[in-house]
């Protein structure tokens, strides 16, 4: 359980160097080790105390940090993140979670062989409903949707296709999507390997049953960029999905970015260029899609993906509390997979009901 104010660091002990932190600091201990969760004036920071050897480690951080503030409590989850409640923030400010030992943070300790933490945004409602992307070549939906996991790596995941169609330079097999021959697809899609698949600018495309698993049972949210035939046999199978298309600014702005994209031939680039009209027609007039957005400047489409109108609008709960307005004294714990929030007020009374 952390309590905020928790201590200084000045309190600390271990002989552990961090008297330059100013800021309150709070304690949680998960297994054997005492994470330290810190606010200075411009991030929060964290150490991690092994308490078999005293030894103290700073760790990386991955994931995008919350925005620091001094009011917060913190409490373990699971055994394997803590979350972490700010005081006085805006709705998709207050609660984050500090992973310390999840898969994703597991799988990063081996690849980086050093201690690992990532930081990750709580949202409310459905965070878990796989979010399917959509829109003509060229568009962005590769470019938006790289962004979405570097700021966010431990929450979504992409969901890798398979195709006949031939690797661009830098893609990798596995990585991008798994390259295959027609034949071997073919044959897994009889099989019934496929959630979806479509014939798309003259290659097959499409969505394996294990592609999806391997995302969910990494703990993360699935990303499927697909086109709208794809989007459409989803749309119509039991998974619960969320349709994001993203149309061009004009058929110019496309071409534009095609042609300097310099991926593909001529030929390619034309036969991309007339099947967009049909794909914005059908993205646009299908009734397919919850959000339709338009990325015109990409830091505003993406700010839109995330924020406004799709991703965290839809998985948010709109009767949930506007932020939770943390006293100095309270306390935060976990307890099964409830979090509970003690301090007294009518007004955090309401907002702990409402978490
Ligand atoms: N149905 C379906 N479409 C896919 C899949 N993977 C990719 N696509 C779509 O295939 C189209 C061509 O993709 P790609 O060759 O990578 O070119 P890009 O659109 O220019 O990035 C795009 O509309 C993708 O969304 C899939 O698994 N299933
Ligand atoms: N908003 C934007 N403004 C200008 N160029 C963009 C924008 N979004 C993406 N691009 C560029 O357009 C090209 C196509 O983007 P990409 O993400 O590959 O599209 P898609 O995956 O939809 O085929 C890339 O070179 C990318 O850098």
């Amino acid at each position: 359980m952390g309590e905020a104010p928790a201590f200084y660091a000045d309190n600390l002990q271990n002989g552990f160097d961090i008297k330059t932190i100013k800021a309150c600091e709070t304690s949680i201990s998960i297994q054997c080790k005492t994470y330290v969760i810190g606010s200075s004036d411009d991030a929060f920071v964290v150490r991690i105390c092994d308490q078999t050897t005293g030894n103290w480690v700073i760790p990386n951080i991955l994931g995008t940090k919350p925005k620091p503030g001094k009011g917060y409590s913190a409490a373990a989850l699971n055994e394997d993140r803590i979350v972490m409640i700010k005081k006085g923030s805006s709705s998709d400010d207050c609660i984050w979670f500090l992973e310390v030992d999840t898969p994703y943070v597991k799988e990063q300790k081996q690849i980086l062989g050093a201690e690992v933490v990532a930081w990750s945004k709580g949202v409310r409602g459905n965070a878990e409903a796989p979010i399917v992307i959509s829109g003509p070549s060229g568009v962005g939906k590769g470019t938006l949707i790289s962004k979405l996991m570097e700021e966010f790596p431990s929450m979504f995941g992409f969901s890798v296709s398979h195709t006949t169609r031939a690797p661009r330079g830098m893609e990798q097999d596995g990585v991008h999507y798994h390259f295959t021959e027609r034949a071997v697809m073919e044959k897994d899609i009889k099989d019934g390997k496929f959630l979806e698949f479509a014939s798309v600018h003259g290659n097959l495309y499409g969505t394996s049953i294990e592609a999806v698993e391997v995302v969910s049972d990494s703990g993360k949210r699935c990303i499927l960029d697909i086109d709208v035939q794809g989007a459409r046999s989803v749309r119509a199978s039991p998974l619960d999905a969320v349709f994001v298309f993203i149309c061009p600014p004009s058929m110019d702005e496309l071409e534009h970015r095609l042609r300097a994209r310099a991926t593909e031939s001529e030929e390619q680039i034309l036969k991309r260029l007339r099947n967009a009209k049909a794909e914005i027609e059908q993205g646009q007039s299908s009734g397919i899609f919850d959000h339709i957005l338009y990325n015109d400047n990409l830091e505003e489409c993406y700010q839109s993906l995330k924020d406004k109108h799709s991703l965290t609008s839809s998985m948010t709960n709109t009767a949930a509390p506007l932020g939770i307005n943390l006293p100095e004294e309270h306390s935060v714990s976990a307890m099964d997979s409830k979090i509970i929030i003690k301090g007294g007020t009518a007004e955090l009374e309401n907002a702990s009901k409402n978490l």
